[in-house]
């Protein structure tokens, strides 16, 4: 099993329900212990055809589901995919509809997070020794987002796409209360999950652009006419939502076979870092150096 890759530009993160791509050809498979331990699962590397770019494929829970939602090792996971050279993650989340209009099986692309998450996941890279402040204020890439909506007409069985929504993201595992639900609507919120922190937050801070596409699997639990969401609820919509999911990712996959044309998405968000991280190189220690360096070794010594 090799661990090093430097021609992977684009990973595609599955969530609930996608745990593998269909339609490509893996080449590789690996699970690099990162400074921050392992990922979820096996990193694979796939390709759509031998003249197509790689990009990497992570189960965010593991394909056996085995991680909550508190407990995916999201820091290794970023750190893995980064070191693999990826600069760009589409990320998928099955999520819960705070909207009437959207509409379980629809998708959204979400530009803003809530985070209501307890604070018990890590989520940074920079708590040893060395200090950055990302800014964070738009969490998603716009370029992605605008690639991944190019190509909304593959999307089948009346499935709608819906831009500029708020994610809001709960710690779990256990789904809102009724208040909790409705609280959220008075925030703005459009849908919620439990995982879009602190991945998207990691993202930022490793330099990778970052965009989740959020797959509607019911109705949370607001709306007093309905039943409130169960498990079986989200699998047995996620069984839907996966085919449209899986289409999508081929079209974009399909469209990024011209590498020049999408350097502005392949490219990322290089550079974002250069001036967050505030300890001078002098005064850092060695471990926390060679952490860093794992991730982002242009500000590194
Ligand atoms: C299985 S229902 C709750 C679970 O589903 C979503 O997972 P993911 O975002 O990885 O698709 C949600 O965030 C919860 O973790
Ligand atoms: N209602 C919900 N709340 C949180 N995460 C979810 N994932 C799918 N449905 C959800």
């Amino acid at each position: 099993m090799a661990t090093s890759h430097t021609d992977v530009h684009l990973a595609i993160i599955g969530g609930s329900g996608l745990y593998k791509l269909d339609g490509l050809t893996v080449v590789d498979e690996v699970y690099p212990e990162t400074p921050w331990g392992y990922p979820s699962d096996k990193i694979l590397i796939a390709q759509t055809a031998p003249s197509a770019p790689k990009i990497a494929f992570l189960a965010r829970h593991g394909h056996q589901h085995q991680h909550s939602p508190t407990k995916v090792p999201s820091r290794a996971n970023m750190a893995a995919l980064k070191h693999l050279g990826v600069n760009a993650i589409i990320a998928f989340s099955a999520v819960g509809s705070l909207r009437e209009e959207i509409r379980p099986g629809d998708f959204v692309l979400p530009t803003q997070i809530i985070d209501r998450t307890k604070g018990v996941r890590p989520d940074t890279f920079f708590d040893n020794g060395i200090l950055a402040h990302a800014s964070f204020a738009n969490p998603f890439y716009a370029p992605l987002g605008d690639l991944v909506a190019s190509h909304v007409h593959v999307l089948e069985n009346d499935c709608r796409l819906h831009r500029d929504k708020t994610v809001v993201t709960i710690e779990g595992p256990a789904f809102s209360t009724r208040a909790e639900s409705n609280l959220y609507r008075s925030w703005g919120c459009d849908v919620v999950n439990m995982t879009a922190i602190p991945e998207a937050k990691l993202a930022c801070e490793a330099e990778i652009a970052y965009q989740m596409v959020c797959m509607s699997t019911d109705y949370d639990c607001w709306r007093e006419s309905e039943e409130p969401v169960t498990v079986q609820a989200v699998m047995s919509a996620m069984g839907r939502n996966a085919v449209n999911a899986k289409r999508l990712i081929q079209a974009v996959l399909d469209t990024l076979i011209d590498v020049e044309k999408h350097q502005e998405v392949l490219q990322g968000i290089k550079g974002t870092m250069q001036y967050a991280i505030m300890t001078p190189k002098h005064a850092r220690s060695a471990e926390a150096n060679s952490q860093l360096r794992y991730i982002l070794p242009q500000y590194c010594d």
